[in-house]
Formats: C-alpha cells, structure tokens, sequence
C-alpha cells in the first residue's frame, strides 16, 4: 500500500521536435534579415515600404511567440489503476457535472439530451456524480426532453455499465456503424435482446423530442410533470425554475443514475445576465447548495462524453502528487475534438493541429488556457483560492485583527446564502443534504437575478464577467494566481462535439472569440499585468498574447494584404525585386513555411488539402470576423456599443435517423451579415489591381521602379484564397453572396480605387 502511495498517479511525457525547431529557427532568421533589408532601404521609399515593415514586424513578433509557445509538447497519461489502489472507490471525490444550453432552435434539444446521458453513464460511482443543466433559454422543450431522458437513462446507464459500452451518448451508439454499436454475429443472445430493448427505446425518445420541437406541442398535454411555471415566460423576463428532475436514492444498487437536475436561473430586462459566465456561476451556487462536490466537470450541450473513464482519469491528475503542496493542477482540460467532422476540414476550423502544438506547447509552460467546455475545475481554486492556500480558519484569526471574521468576508465575497457552502467547499469538507429538495428554497435565492449585486462573484471568485470568452479570462485569471493546468488529450478523444459548419456559424463563432479575447487584452485584466504583479509566467503570458491579439493582427494582415493590389494599381513596389538578394529571402520564407506548415498537417494524419483549407480559411476569417471583432471591441471602448454573445447554431446530425451525406456540406455559405463584405471587397480589388496591371492601364512609375512579378503573384494568391467568394459572386440562395453585400462592397472597391490613383 506505502508502496503503491508513492507512485504518482500520472505522468508527464514530452515530445521534443528537432527539425521542426530548425525549420523555426531559419524562419526566424529569415524574417529578421527581411526586417534589416526594410530598414537599410527606408529612405528610398514612401509609405507602402513603412507599412510592410510594420506588418512584418508584427509577423516576426508573432513568429517569436510561436516559437515560445511550441517548444516542448507535453501530454499526460494517468494511472487509473494505481489510483483505485490508492482510494477504494466509493471514497472518490464526488464531482458535479454542468451543461449549459441557451436556444431550443439553435441548440437543438436532442443534442443536450444526447449530452447529458453521456455524462449520467460515465464510469465512475453514481453516487459521487450529480448532473445539473443551466438553460438560458427557459425552454419547457428543454425541460420535458430532460424528463423524458431522465426515463431513458434508467435504462441506459445500467445497460452502459453492464456491457461495458464504450460510446456513451446513445445517437452515437446507435448509428449503422458496427464497430462503435458493438453489436456483431458473435454477442450473446442476451445482449442482442437488451441492444434492441434500449435502441427501440431510444428512437422513442427522439421521436417523442421531435414531435414536440416540430408540432410545437405543449409538453404540458402529454406528460403528467408540472409545466405551469413555464407558462407566461419570456425569455429575458421570468423567474427562476429549478426543476430535481431524477433524484439517485438507490446509490449503491446497480441501477442507479446520478442526480439530474434543471435550472433556469431568473433573467430581468435590468439585470446584467453574462452569458454563459453567469450562467456558470448559478450552476456553481446551486450544485454547492446541493452537492458541494469539490470538482466540477463542465461542457457545451453539445459536446458529449466519448470515454467513459474521463472523469477518473482527470481525477488521477488532479489528485496526482505525493504531497499536497506540489499538488498545483488547477483544471484538466480536453481538446476539443469534433465528431464526424467534414472531410479536409473545408472551414478550417477543426483545431486538430492548433490542439496538437499549441495546446500542447503551453501546457510545457504552466498549462493550457481553458477553452470552455470538456473541463475538471476545482472547486476551490473557482472560489479563489490561490495554490499556496491557507485554511480558512487560518484566516479567520488575520482577519479578526483586521476587524472582520471570515465569516462576515466570505458574506462579502460569495452572498448572504451561500456562505456556509462556499466555507465548506474551501474546507475540504463539503457535507451534502440528505435530499436536494431539503435546498431548494435557498436554490432559488442563489439563481436570482440580483444575487450577485455586491458579492464578488464574476469579480474575484467564479467565472469571471467582463469579456464573451469567459473561458479565456476565468483560465487566466487561475493561471494569474500560479496555478497549473493540465491538456489531456487521449485517443479516442475523450469528448466529442459538433465543429460549426457553413460560412455564417464560422463567422459568429469566430467573431465572438475575436472581441472576447480582445477584450481581455485591453482590459485590466491583460495578462502582461499578470505577470508584472501575479503569478504568470513569462512564457505563459506570450503564449495568451498570441491568442488575445487575433483582433489585432487581423487589421495588420488586411493591411499586408491590400499592399499588392495598392502596388499594382498605383505602379510602385512595396516587395524586392529579382536582382536583389532579398529576393530570395522572401521566396525562401514562403518555402520553408509551407513545408513548415504542411508537414504539422500531414503529422496529424491530415491531408494537403485540410492543410490548404485551414490556410484559406485563416485569411478569409482574419479579413472577416476578427476584423469585425476588432471593431466591436473598439466600439465598446469607445462606449458606443456594447459587445454581446452570440451563440453559436449547433447541426441537429444527431436524430437518430440516418441522413444521407450531404455533399454540399463543405460549401462555403453565406448571408445578410456585413461580416462578408471585407473579403468580398478585398476580391474586388485584387481583380481590378490583377486587370489594371493585365490590360496595361498603370500609370507610369513614379519613380521609374514598377510593380513587379512578386506583387503580380501575391495579388493572386489572394484572389485564390478567396475562391469561396469568387464562387459566392455567381451562386444562388445561401451559396450567393446577397447583392446588397456585393454592392456595398463594390463601391468600398471602387473608393479604394480612386484613392491610390489621385
Ligand atoms: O447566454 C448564454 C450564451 C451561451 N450559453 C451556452 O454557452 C455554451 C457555448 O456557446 P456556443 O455558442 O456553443 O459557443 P462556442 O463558440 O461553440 O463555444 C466556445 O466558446 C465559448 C466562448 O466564446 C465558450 O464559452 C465555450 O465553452 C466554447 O466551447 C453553449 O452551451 C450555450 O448554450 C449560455 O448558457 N448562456
Ligand atoms: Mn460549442
């Protein structure tokens, strides 16, 4: 037992790369020779020549911190078995486990129902587990879909136990595919029997789900469940509803489920609501009413579990160390992996190499930022507590000499119902009620809408308000303290979720992110504080600049990418020409990164094309959403407006019948939002640069060096990267870009035209 004590519970494995590092290093090198090429010939030319020295000081800038953030990979692999050896395993930790959902029509109920019986069926005790739903929404859809899963998974999580079923979430398990069904000629006649049993049941459900998402049926007419708090609702105007929609109270038979239970939190037009991070913080109130565990799992409604030891493994990593002051893992985190993505990535946005080597590389530093969703936190470290933490009661006694008890602190900090739970929780000795229901008067108190009004949640405790990627901003605020975090990325993925598809989804995913992250970066918060007067290291500093700065660097990039189409109308030059040396420094730069590049795609078991189309897709998202996410934030300082967020439209390809595949799917789509006009005028103009320099209408140079083959090729590059657009002028319905945006950004074009000709 001593023995199996000190074995650690997981380990670290790194992955070093050598001829990637060399390849980074003669980029590097590259890039800084251009940058003294610019400044040694700087007084011969005019503003085009300032502005690409800029941009590709920013380029290198952010080179640098690429560099930083990839220098060593590091995975985890924990030893499940060593921790049972350790904990028997009805003393695990008990861990709560949050889904949020915020629209029935863009977040289609099936999907959270589909989420939420993975997560009852998970491997680990029911006992120790408890399923709390936030919807935003204030669906009774939402709400009956839970009731009737809630009866499903009585038979679905003992069936998932019993056959040890390895896709947990049942629209997966029930698809034609064999191998992930686990049914074939050799099981036992007994399974076969139960496998049909449930999967009739199962297409029962979705039916049921379908009927009333589709005929509006009130779910009040066919079931016998109170819906009359529903009636009268509006969405931003109602208040609270707590629903124990399935309470465990035969733990330790083999049929139990965890607890399920619904929240709408209260919602008033006057009410600050923030998003997904208030919501956050009434799942954290609530469950800590209930069930105080000291971990808290959380994910998207539409991400589900894919391995059913999740949660033990996190556990393994969290638990990890031998003494308990090494012991500085704050939260686990999955990358997101996306199921049944399209083929070769046509949006660019499945992340598989942006997981791989960024993800990765920061976790070699102090850990992974936290994306959101497929996440173990701590509930302390949620409560603010730093990791060289002192007990309450130690503070108690600091405290009393400053004249207030750590009671009054903790009513400062976490609000008049919650202070004994949030005591407990940062204890370490969180004592459940023997029902939920003995709390669910103080439940109600801690999800409405004025609770929050001078405490600190969102301020110094909980998820953090303040910018529409709460992720980003509550990680760094944990990582701010010294915390770790850990990437945990198995194969098969441990989660799985439905990657946007089409142009408009992208782009308000995309959009979001952009002013979120933005908006951390221009505010107090901005990580390079973090590191001046908190705990964050260095590295890790750069490495959230890198993702803070899309807004930023997306004006630099338009910028970089009007220069050719500038150079060519105007008939001047802002790249060498081929008798110079430099010459060969750019084409060397553009050779190197695209084997650089490709070879992180063709690594990750990715094709050429999936390579391209995330190269595409960068560009075109830069000029696009991020572009306007820069506005928006600048907007926001600016006090004009302020940013909201937009959720994202989840694809309902989870109903249980099989579609056919459609093969329309990665076709860039478009529609009415401004967000399409950039591109579709950077378009415009690199067509009318590439036909002014064709058709021979250049002015003459001016002085006397004309535009040459490297702008000539870099226009069209672009225009090639824009192809969706190029097709988006000439196709029909969502496949046509509107005319109105066509118009608009013609005339941007043209004004653009006329300014670099007079
Ligand atoms: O007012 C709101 C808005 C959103 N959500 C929920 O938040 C989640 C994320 O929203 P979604 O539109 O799916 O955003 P994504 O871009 O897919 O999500 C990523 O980016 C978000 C930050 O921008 C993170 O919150 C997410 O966890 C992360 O997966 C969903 O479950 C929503 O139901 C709410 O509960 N309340
Ligand atoms: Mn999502």
């Amino acid at each position: 037992m001593a023995n199996s004590n000190s074995l650690p519970l997981y380990e670290r494995v790194k992955h070093r790369n050598t001829l990637q590092k060399v390849m980074e290093f003669i980029i590097l090198f590259l890039l800084l020779s251009l940058l003294v090429y610019r400044l040694l010939s700087f007084n011969n030319h005019g503003l085009s020549w300032s502005i690409a020295f800029l941009c590709e000081l920013w380029f290198t800038f952010s080179w640098v911190i690429t560099m930083s953030n990839k220098w060593i990979l590091v995975d985890h692999k924990p030893y499940p078995d060593r921790l049972l050896q350790w904990v028997p395993k009805d003393e695990l930790p008990a861990v709560d486990l949050f889904v949020t959902t915020a629209d029935p029509e863009l977040e289609p109920p099936i999907i959270t129902v589909n989420t939420v019986l993975s997560l009852l069926a998970v491997d680990y005790p029911t006992d120790k587990l408890a399923c709390y739903v936030s919807d935003d929404g204030c669906s009774p859809i939402t709400f009956y879909s839970l009731v009737e899963a809630s009866k499903f998974a009585k038979l679905w999580v003992p069936f998932c136990k019993k056959y040890s079923v390895q896709v947990r979430s049942p629209f997966r398990y029930f698809t034609n595919n064999s191998t992930l069904s686990g049914i074939n000629n050799t099981s036992s006649m007994e399974f076969k029997h139960e496998w049909k049993r449930v999967k009739d049941e199962y297409e029962q459900l979705s039916s049921k789900i379908e009927d009333v998402v589709r005929k509006s049926i009130n779910p009040s007419d066919i079931i016998e469940c109170d819906f009359s708090v529903f009636s009268n609702v509006q969405r931003n105007d109602h208040p609270t509803i707590i629903k124990v929609v399935l309470e465990n109270k035969e733990a330790h038979s083999n049929r139990s489920v965890p607890h399920l239970v619904y929240i709408s939190r209260e919602k008033r037009p006057k009410h600050p609501h923030h998003a997904k991070a208030g919501a956050m913080n009434v799942l954290t109130r609530v469950s800590g009413l209930m069930t105080n565990a000291p971990y808290m799992l959380n994910v998207d409604c539409d991400m589900f579990v894919n391995s059913p030891n999740i949660i033990l493994h996190a556990m393994c990593m969290l638990l990890g160390s031998k003494n308990e002051n090494e012991n500085e893992n704050a939260f686990v985190q999955c990358p997101q992996v996306f199921c049944d993505g399209l083929k070769d990535d046509p949006f660019g946005n499945q992340m598989i190499v942006w997981w791989k080597y960024v993800g990765q590389g920061v976790s070699g530093i102090q850990g992974p930022f936290y994306s959101g969703s497929g996440c173990v936190h701590t509930r302390k470290v949620i409560y603010g507590l730093s990791p060289n933490y002192v007990k309450v009661e130690e503070t108690n006694a600091k405290n009393l000499m400053n004249g207030k008890s750590a009671d009054e602190e903790l009513l400062d900090v976490f609000g008049k119902e919650f202070t004994k739970s949030a005591a407990d929780a940062l204890n370490g000795k969180a004592v459940c009620p023997d029902t939920l229901t003995e709390t669910i008067e103080a439940a109600y108190q801690v999800a409405g809408a004025g609770y929050e009004h001078g405490t600190q949640w969102g301020k110094k405790v909980g998820w953090m308000y303040g910018s529409s990627t709460e992720d980003a901003l509550t990680g760094l605020s944990i990582h701010n303290k010294g915390w770790r975090s850990i990437v945990y990325a198995p194969d098969p993925p441990a989660f799985l979720e439905c990657a946007p598809t089409g142009g408009p989804a992208v782009m308000t995913q995309q959009k979001r992110w952009a002013t979120g992250l933005l908006e951390i970066l221009l505010s107090k918060n901005c990580p390079i504080f973090g590191t001046l007067f908190a705990n964050l290291r260095f590295r890790q500093c750069l490495g959230y600049f890198s993702i803070l700065s899309w807004g930023i660097s997306s004006v630099l990039e338009l910028y970089y990418a009007a220069l050719p189409a500038y150079s060519l109308i105007t008939n001047s030059y802002f790249l060498p020409k081929g008798q110079e040396p430099a010459y060969y420094i750019l084409a060397a730069v553009f050779l190197i990164y695209t084997i650089y590049t490709s070879s992180e795609y063709l690594r990750t078991g990715q094709s050429i094309r999936a390579w391209w189309n995330n190269q595409r897709m960068g560009r075109i998202i830069s000029m696009s959403a991020w572009l306007f996410g820069f506005v928006s934030v600048i907007l926001k300082l600016l006090g004009i407006s302020e940013t909201v967020f937009e959720v994202t439209r989840k694809d309902q390809s989870t109903s249980s019948d099989e579609g056919t595949e459609d093969t329309e799917a990665g076709k860039f789509t478009f529609d009415q939002s401004p967000v399409f006009i950039p591109p579709t005028t950077m378009l415009f103009l690199q067509l009318t640069a590439l036909a002014t320099a064709l058709l021979g209408l250049q002015p003459p140079a001016r002085d006397g060096v004309e535009s040459g083959s490297l702008e000539t090729m870099c226009s069209v590059l672009l225009v090639v990267c824009l192809l969706p657009f190029l097709k988006g002028l000439f196709g029909s319905g969502k496949y046509g870009i509107p005319l109105s945006t066509i118009f608009k950004s013609a005339v941007l074009a043209l004004f653009f035209y006329t300014l670099c000709r007079y």
